[in-house]
């Protein structure tokens, strides 16, 4: 006897049809179209009812044991990357191997798409995404003590700061922590929205920095602060990027994508990225909030079924 159970994620209804958990030792087929669906259960997950009530009891707890224990080891794995990167860089920076700026940069890159590419490693439990939050959580800890000048971190002051400010971890660095949480939150694997939200926020407006400041002679009339190539460069990179992000989620079984269909609905959401964060208005909303924002209501609506 096999029992197979589906829900529909309550924010996300349009977007995940069902995701049905077969204990079955095939899953059901997948819906006809574009769809995306939890990759196959794990073998440890797919066990056959026998007719005893203690036996379920017993099959259902070592199931929940086997995830807690996979997704506590996933957090503090996780984590420690968090800490080695902004480790790395601030040795690098130390030694004056590459300059502040770039190292803010690089780990602005890194550590936003690392995250997402970390999720995988995470069980199917639906506390997964909870334990996977607990990463940014605790970097949106560290920032708000060491922004508030409760500890001193010079380490993580000079990877992340533009001037060795502490108070400037509270911004841009708090806003993207925060971003992340979300996106683990309210998307997960489940959409392909919050892995493109953090590919445009990490990826695309990373190198759209990068770029501009290097070769960013010619500005946009409308702010004189960005440059068409860094523009240009968020909307080739924020597309390549989630392209890749996509296509790695979709080879785990993630995501089951029609990529004709898809590679028009990323570019129309890197052009929807690219104008916002070319807009002058970081002043007033910080390019970490306004980018993956408007990136996923541009990808909410570019993706519904
Ligand atoms: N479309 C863009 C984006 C950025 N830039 C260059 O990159 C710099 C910083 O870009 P910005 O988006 O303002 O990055 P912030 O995150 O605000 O800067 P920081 O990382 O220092 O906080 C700009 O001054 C500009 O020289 C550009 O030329 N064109
Ligand atoms: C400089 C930054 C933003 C300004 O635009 C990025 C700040 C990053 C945080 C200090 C560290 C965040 C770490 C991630 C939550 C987890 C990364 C895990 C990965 C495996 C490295």
């Amino acid at each position: 006897m096999t029992l197979s159970l589906s829900f529909t994620h309550p924010i996300l209804s349009r977007h995940v049809h069902s995701t049905a958990l077969s204990l079955s030792s095939s899953p059901p087929p997948p819906p006809p179209g574009f769809f995306f669906f939890s990759p196959p259960t794990p073998t440890s997950l797919r066990f056959h009812f026998l007719y005893r009530v203690p036996q379920r009891a017993a099959a259902f707890s070592a199931a929940q044991t086997a995830a807690l224990f996979q997704d506590t080891a996933a957090s503090a794995a996780v984590l420690a990357g968090a800490y080695a990167l902004v480790f790395t860089f601030d040795t690098l920076t130390q030694k004056e191997l590459i300059q502040q700026n770039l190292s803010r940069k690089l780990v602005h890159i890194l550590s936003g798409l690392l995250f997402a590419f970390s999720w995988p490693i995470f069980s199917n439990s639906i506390l997964a995404r909870y334990f996977a939050s607990v990463v940014p959580l605790v970097n949106c800890v560290r920032l708000v003590i060491h922004g508030l000048s409760l500890a001193d971190d010079q380490g993580l002051i000079k990877s992340v700061t533009r001037e060795g400010n502490p108070k400037e971890l509270l911004g841009g660095p708090l806003y993207y922590v925060l971003i992340l949480i979300l996106c683990a939150l309210v998307f997960w694997r489940e959409s392909p929205v919050g892995v493109i939200s953090l590919a445009m926020m990490c990826g695309g407006d990373g190198v759209a920095d990068i770029m501009g400041r290097r070769f960013g002679s010619s500005k946009i009339p409308y702010n004189r602060n960005k440059s068409w190539v860094g523009s240009i460069s968020m909307f080739v990179f924020g597309f390549f990027i989630s392209v890749g992000v996509l296509y790695y989620y979709s080879v785990l079984g993630y995501f089951q994508l029609d990529w004709g269909w898809t590679m028009c609905r990323v570019a129309l959401v890197s052009l929807v990225a690219t104008v916002v964060e070319s807009l002058p208005f970081t002043t007033v909303v910080d390019d970490n909030i306004s980018v993956p924002l408007a990136t996923m209501i541009a990808a909410y609506f570019s993706f519904r079924p």
